[in-house]
């Protein structure tokens, strides 16, 4: 089915289920396929910002949200391993986090939480780990995390943390689509440059999508878009696709403060809209070819180290 008319014949709210009144036979049936499935490639989609502040665990959230709605299947990691914050904007208790996971203590399984509409969610640890100081047993550990996770899945989305840290260079390289989020502020966008340069040159990412965050309407978005392209396309060798932008709107806020998701709380607000078509453009884009499927490619990249040699 074509990405678009699976948006449309499962419209926001509809999710996906599986299980319900079959019988045994069916059952298994489903379980099989529910195997193969697996195997389909999975889109990952780091978001990321360069500066703080900017909306970047918003759009993650609500991209994540928006694609659940629609009926992929999605996971949402926050890899912001610092300043974790993914469980507080969903109202999550996470018992377990990914620390937990790199410390070998439980699998991506046991912390994986339940967010609407059939999200999955994993939680970051707030602490100030980074993914260089892993160890070597810390790195098997998470290779074979990801490498197991049995449930079909289509998309994850990998909520980054600020900056330029090694891990947000890791995940960003590891991922099929790095989502950079800037606003109109002269830090945000001097930011986002540096990040896409150093992601192009030293880790050789060759594509970025901007989205503009808080924007007054279409037309500021598109102007902070075309003021990162006139200093990329002068001084780097990078492509940068447009997505699009998400208007400054009070809806989000107040979702943020009872804690859910913009296009969940207020499915007709302006952020909201503008959300759900972000996540209709993201849903549209290829998965790379070459991918093996699953997760494998992701963790590979990730660390460095081929899958199959760690499992
Ligand atoms: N489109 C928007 N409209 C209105 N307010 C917004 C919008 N996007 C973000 N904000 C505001 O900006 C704040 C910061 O957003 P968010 O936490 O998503 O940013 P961030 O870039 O992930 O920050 P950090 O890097 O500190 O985690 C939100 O709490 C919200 O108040």
């Amino acid at each position: 089915m074509h990405a678009a008319s699976a948006f449309a014949a499962a419209p926001y709210g509809a999710g996906t289920h599986h299980e319900g009144s079959m019988s045994g036979k069916l059952m298994n049936q489903a379980v099989g396929l529910a195997r193969l499935a697996q195997r389909r490639p999975v889109k990952v989609i780091a978001v990321t910002s360069g500066k703080g502040g900017v909306g970047k665990t918003s759009v993650s959230v609500n991209l994540a949200m928006a694609l659940a709605m629609a009926g992929r299947e999605t996971l949402l990691l926050d890899a912001d391993l610092g300043l974790a914050n993914v469980d507080v904007m969903l109202g999550l208790q996470p018992g377990r986090n990914l620390g937990h996971l790199l410390a070998g203590e439980c699998g991506l399984e046991d912390l994986l939480l339940d967010a609407p509409h059939g999200l999955k969610v994993i939680p970051a640890t707030s602490g100030t780990r980074r993914m260089a100081e892993l160890g070597t047993a810390e790195h098997a550990g998470l290779i074979r995390a990801f490498s197991d996770y049995a449930r079909p899945l289509d998309v994850m989305v990998v909520d980054t943390a600020a900056g330029i840290a090694e891990s947000v260079t890791m995940f960003s390289r590891a991922a099929q689509e790095v989502v950079v989020v800037v606003c109109d502020e002269p830090a945000s966008i001097t930011d986002a440059y540096a990040l896409i340069k150093v992601l192009s040159r030293e880790f050789g990412v060759p594509r970025f999508r901007v989205v503009a965050n808080m924007v007054r309407d279409a037309a500021h978005g598109r102007q902070l878009f075309e003021t990162i392209l006139r200093v990329t396309d002068r001084f780097l060798q990078v492509a940068l696709d447009y997505v699009g932008a998400v208007p400054d709107d009070e809806h989000l806020r107040r979702a943020i403060r009872r804690q859910r998701a913009v296009v969940d709380a207020f499915p007709g607000s302006r952020a909201a809209v503008a959300l759900k078509n972000l996540a209709l453009a993201a849903d549209k884009w290829d998965v790379a070819t070459g991918s093996r499927g699953h997760l494998e490619f992701f963790v590979e990249r990730l660390t460095g180290t081929p899958a199959a040699l760690e499992a």
